[in-house]
């Protein structure tokens, strides 16, 4: 699991290891980590040219020690300070005894970071408040309009490191370097765009595991939670999951729906509603019903919503049901929020960022803005678990603790119908006897690798992704027990 932790449990656990260390020790941890990952990126040190921007903290003190490293290893390093008598003395001076040099003005610098091989940026880290400041920003759009690479110090400059959000300039970087742990808006978007790909540097801080503020799956944890059958199992009890989906309008929804929840782990997929002759030509492994969610036989886990029109009857009558439950697309205009509070069994609504906005009262672009207090704000509301979908996609449960983060996905996903895709894989995993925040967070990582699988550059249909899911799941319990 990778884990991500707040700013102030990150200075709480530095203060305790650097009580135990010598003066200095955990900057030249940082900065050996930083400077390594910096030569992986030249390939070839020796000759390069490498400009460190450099804010008035300790984030500008790494940059500088990681400089000297690089300087020693005959590289032509350059510092541009942003507020020179504020500059990490120690950092400066071992820069200085390296052979490093300081931008004279402005103007040098921009010449500097014109003709630059990488840009270090180290202007502010987990001290950052607020986008970045007129100097600083225009520094970052020298550095995006030169070719060299970006090494991000700690965090992209500019971003904030506790939600994701971004309040004004930041500067986008091609690596992150970032010490002790993941910071939150190292993982969740808009933030995490800037971010590019991401090393962690282990600096000796103990972090406690329950204070992590999010978590992302990679194989192994998929691996664990992903329902197989034993010898003993049979169809019922697999799970049977319930799909109420689908209009005279949009029967593709239902067949989509269908889809997924076929490649989900329940034994059986019951639909219920009116597009049953579509469901049955494209998969004629379904139990097919059309007298209503109640009177269509058990079910260990129900989806209503894709392509469900105005039919506000049947989603009533499936949120009735004393069984997880996931809400998506029309069912969640539909629903009404007193029947989720009320509901005992699991909730999952999966909302995109236009249907979070409208359940929250906001505006579409607010949520993308702050998807990380969204997705909360919405469980809190519904007293539910919410996946809010998107680049990076959120599943946040009612009850507090770490909200989960996927990041496999692609913007090819974008494609009408696969968010049915989704309801349907989740569903299926609530049926196999997932608990919420497991099954959404299983499915949105099983269909975003889906979705890399089925595009691999080029446009896809969401049939193409649903095509892909046995695949993916193959190879995340492949890897997954190899501990990738
Ligand atoms: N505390 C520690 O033990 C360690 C800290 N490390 C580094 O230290 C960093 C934190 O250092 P600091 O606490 O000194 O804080 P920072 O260096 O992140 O930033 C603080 C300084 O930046 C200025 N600033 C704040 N917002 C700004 C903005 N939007 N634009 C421009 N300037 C802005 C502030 O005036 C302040 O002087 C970490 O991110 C990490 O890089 C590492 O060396 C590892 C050890
Ligand atoms: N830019 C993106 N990057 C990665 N995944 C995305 C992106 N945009 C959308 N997705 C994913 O694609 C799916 C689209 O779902 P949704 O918006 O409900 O579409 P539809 O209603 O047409 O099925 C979701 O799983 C979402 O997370
Ligand atoms: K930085």
């Amino acid at each position: 699991m990778r884990t991500a932790y707040s700013v102030e449990t990150v200075r709480t656990a530095e203060r305790e290891l650097m009580a135990r260390l010598p003066e200095g020790a955990l900057m030249q941890r940082a900065a050996a980590g930083l400077a390594a990952a910096c030569a992986d990126l030249l390939g070839r040190v020796y000759g390069s040219r490498v400009v460190l921007l450099v804010g008035s903290g300790d984030n500008g003190g790494d940059a500088l020690y990681a400089g000297a490293r690089l300087a020693r290893r005959g590289a032509g390093v350059s510092a541009v300070l942003l507020a020179p008598e504020r500059a990490h003395p120690g950092g400066l001076a071992a820069l200085r005894r390296a052979g490093g040099g300081v931008a004279a003005d402005g103007g040098a610098a921009g010449r500097l970071i014109e003709r630059a091989d990488l840009v270090v940026d180290g202007i502010v880290g987990i001290g950052g408040k607020g986008g970045l400041r007129p100097d600083a920003e225009s520094l970052a759009r020298a550095a995006a309009r030169s070719r060299a690479a970006v090494v991000a110090v700690d965090l992209p400059s500019g971003i904030d490191a506790d939600t994701g959000e971004v309040h004004g300039a930041a500067l986008p970087a091609d690596l992150t370097v970032t010490f002790g742990t993941h910071k939150p808006g190292l993982l969740v978007d808009p933030a995490r765009e800037y971010a590019g790909s991401v090393r962690l540097v282990d600096i000796g801080l103990a972090l406690p595991g329950d204070a992590a503020v999010l978590e992302a799956l990679q194989h192994a944890d998929a691996a664990r939670l992903l329902p197989v059958p034993g010898a003993e199992s049979d169809k019922y009890r697999r799970g049977v999951v319930g799909i109420a989906a689908g209009s005279a309008r949009y029967p593709g929804a239902a067949v989509l729906a269908v889809s997924g929840a076929l490649r989900g782990g329940a034994g059986a997929v019951r639909y219920v509603g009116p597009a049953g002759d579509a469901v049955i030509a494209r998969f004629p492994e379904t139990l097919v019903s059309d007298r209503g969610p109640k009177r269509a036989g058990r079910v260990q886990a129900w989806v209503v919503g894709p392509g469900a029109g105005d039919d506000a009857a049947t989603v009533a009558e499936v949120v009735a049901a004393d069984v997880p439950v996931l809400i998506d697309a029309d069912g969640l205009r539909l629903v009404d929020v007193g029947a989720v509070r009320a509901r005992t069994a699991p909730t999952l609504l999966t909302p995109h960022a236009g249907e979070a906005a409208a359940l929250l009262g906001v505006s579409r672009e607010e949520v993308e803005a702050a998807r990380l207090s969204s997705a909360r704000e919405l469980a809190a509301r519904y007293r539910a678990t919410v996946l809010l979908k998107g680049s990076t996609t959120l599943v946040a449960a009612p009850d507090g603790g770490p909200v989960r983060a996927n990041a496999t996905g692609t913007s090819w996903l974008a494609t009408a119908g696969s968010g049915d895709v989704l309801s349907g894989l989740a569903g299926s995993l609530l049926a196999s006897g997932l608990p919420a925040r497991d099954a959404g967070s299983v499915a949105a990582y099983l269909h975003g690798l889906a979705g890399r699988h089925a595009a691999d550059g080029a446009p896809v249909g969401a049939h193409d992704v649903a095509e892909a899911l046995p695949g993916v799941w193959r190879d995340v319990r492949e890897e997954g027990r190899a501990g990738v």
